[in-house]
Formats: C-alpha cells, structure tokens, sequence
C-alpha cells in the first residue's frame, strides 16, 4: 500500500492507464478510494468492479483530490491539458513529450518521466523511468512503487534514456509480432494448415523468449550454440544473418528513436 496517497490518473481508461489503474488495485498497492481516475467521458468504464474509485471529467477536480498525478494521454493531447498543479509530483507516461514540457504544461517541477510498454496489460511491461532534479528520494520510493505494479521498473541516468527505450522497450512488444507474423506468412504459403501454423509459430516464439530468459546470458549465446550445432537451425541463422538482419533491426531502432526524439 502507497501509505495514504492518493494517485490521479489522467487518462486511466486509456490502454495504458487502465493496465496501471487496475495493477495497483489488483495488487493492493491503493486503496480504491486512493485513486481518482479522469476521463473525456467521466464514466466509470474499465473500474466498474472498483465503486470507490473515484471517476471525473474534470482534470481540476483530480488536481485538487490528488497528491501524485499520472499522465498517461497521447503526446499530441497534452497541450489541451490546462491545470495547474502547484508542485505535485507528476509522473508522465508519455513518448515525444519532454519533461521540461510537461513541467511547463503543469506547472510543477516535481517531473518523472517513465515509459511504459504494451505488455503492462499482463503486468509484465518494463518501464524505465526518469526523475528531474526536484525528484526527493521519498518521491523515488513512490514511483518505482507504482511503475513495477505493471512489471520490472528502472530508475535510469538521463533524459536521453528515456527516449531510446522509447524505441527499444517503448515500441518492443510489437517487434516479436512482425518476428510472429513473417514466421506465419511464410509456414502459410508452405501450404500449413491455418491453425496449426498459427499455433506453431505462437508456441515457439513464447517457449523460445522463456528458454532465452532462462538458461543464456546473453542472447548472443543461444545463437552461437545454435550456429555451432551446425544443423538446419544453423542454416535458417545464417541466411537470415547473412541477408541482414541485425542492420535492418538497428534500422528500425534508429527510426523510432528519431521519433522518440522529435524527429
Ligand atoms: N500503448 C503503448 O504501448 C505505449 C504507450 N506509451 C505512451 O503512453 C501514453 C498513453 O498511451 P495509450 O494508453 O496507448 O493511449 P490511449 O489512447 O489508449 O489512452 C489515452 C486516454 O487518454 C484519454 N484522454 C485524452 N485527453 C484527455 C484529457 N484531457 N483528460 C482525460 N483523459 C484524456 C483518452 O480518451 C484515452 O482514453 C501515450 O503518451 C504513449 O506515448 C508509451 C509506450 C507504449
Ligand atoms: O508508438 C508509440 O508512439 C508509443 C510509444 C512507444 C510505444 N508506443
């Protein structure tokens, strides 16, 4: 349990509000009538089993009720947020959005930034987070509290940071997807019957994350076993390595973090 304080969550219907709202309930790290929970429409939503919870409209009303605010809107809707918020500590969820600019949207100094990830909707995202100067180690212990509700949370060094894991924790969940969907496309065209291509692909992409996890250190070494082993895996390695694969990866890293970034 957070202690007494209440959180106020902008944005707690969103996909990623609603994955945080409902972790701290679940795991009893709030009460439910330490959260307040603002939304365009007010309504009680994805908290309906939660009649304590506290739903507005209003984003004034969750300033005033609230000690910790977390902003978990789409980047491009924060101009329209217009509160001011004294020098609460708030929490921004959001990618492309600095902290000086939520602080200047705010008002208040008192900035952490974190980024979230899709898979904080089975509580096992990963949520680096960043704190301003402002940040008291006391404000430290409530936001890694809150943040690793939804899985593994990390303080990091920089700002900077932030933005890369943007693109490397932020965006990662839907890197295995298109790992998962050109391993499907191809085992359909070889004529695989739907299912069990689907069912094929899905088991070995999850029971290949969970050997990794557990039994290499580094990634690098299960291929190297795997290379080594000088079988067909070896074969199906080689090509895909020899054809570019990890350049077209760091690509694609490179872009998101560009957008991270701002461009
Ligand atoms: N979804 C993801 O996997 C990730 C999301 N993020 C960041 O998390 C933030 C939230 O993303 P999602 O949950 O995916 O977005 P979302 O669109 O699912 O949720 C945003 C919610 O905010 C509400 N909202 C907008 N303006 C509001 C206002 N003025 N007052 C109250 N509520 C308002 C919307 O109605 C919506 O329910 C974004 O800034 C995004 O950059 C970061 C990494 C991963
Ligand atoms: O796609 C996005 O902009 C957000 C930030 C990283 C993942 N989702």
């Amino acid at each position: 349990m957070l202690e007494s304080a209440v959180v106020g969550l902008i944005g707690g219907q969103g996909w990623v509000g609603r994955a945080l709202g409902l972790a701290l309930l679940e795991k009893n790290l709030l009460a439910p009538e330490q959260l307040v929970i603002s939304s365009r429409s007010g309504k009680r939503g994805a908290y309906v089993d939660w009649p304590g919870v506290r739903c507005v409209q209003d984003n004034r009303q969750l300033a005033d009720l609230a000690d910790v605010i977390v902003l978990s809107i789409r980047p491009q809707d924060l101009v329209d947020i217009d509160i001011q918020v004294g020098d609460k500590l708030v929490i921004s969820l959001l990618a492309m959005a600095s902290q000086q600019a939520v602080s200047h949207q705010l008002g208040s100094q008192r900035v952490v930034r974190a980024m979230p990830n899709a898979a904080a909707e089975i509580q096992r995202g990963y949520f680096p987070w960043y704190a301003s100067p402002a940040i008291s180690d006391a404000d430290r212990g409530i936001v890694q509290a809150l943040l690793e509700s939804c899985g593994t949370a990390r303080e990091v060094s920089s700002e900077d940071a932030i933005d890369y894991l943007t693109a490397v924790s932020g965006a990662g969940p839907a890197y295995p997807a298109l790992l998962a969907q050109a391993m499907l496309s191809h085992a359909r065209q070889a004529g695989l019957d739907g299912d069990v291509a689907r069912e094929a692909v899905m088991q070995t992409l999850m029971g290949g994350s969970l050997l990794l996890e557990q039994q290499a250190a580094e990634p690098g070494e299960m291929v190297k076993r795997l290379v080594d082993y000088q079988g067909t895996t070896a074969e199906g390695l080689r090509t895909m390595i020899e054809g570019g694969f990890e350049r077209v990866v760091h690509e694609g890293l490179q872009a998101a973090y560009r957008t991270a970034r701002g461009g």
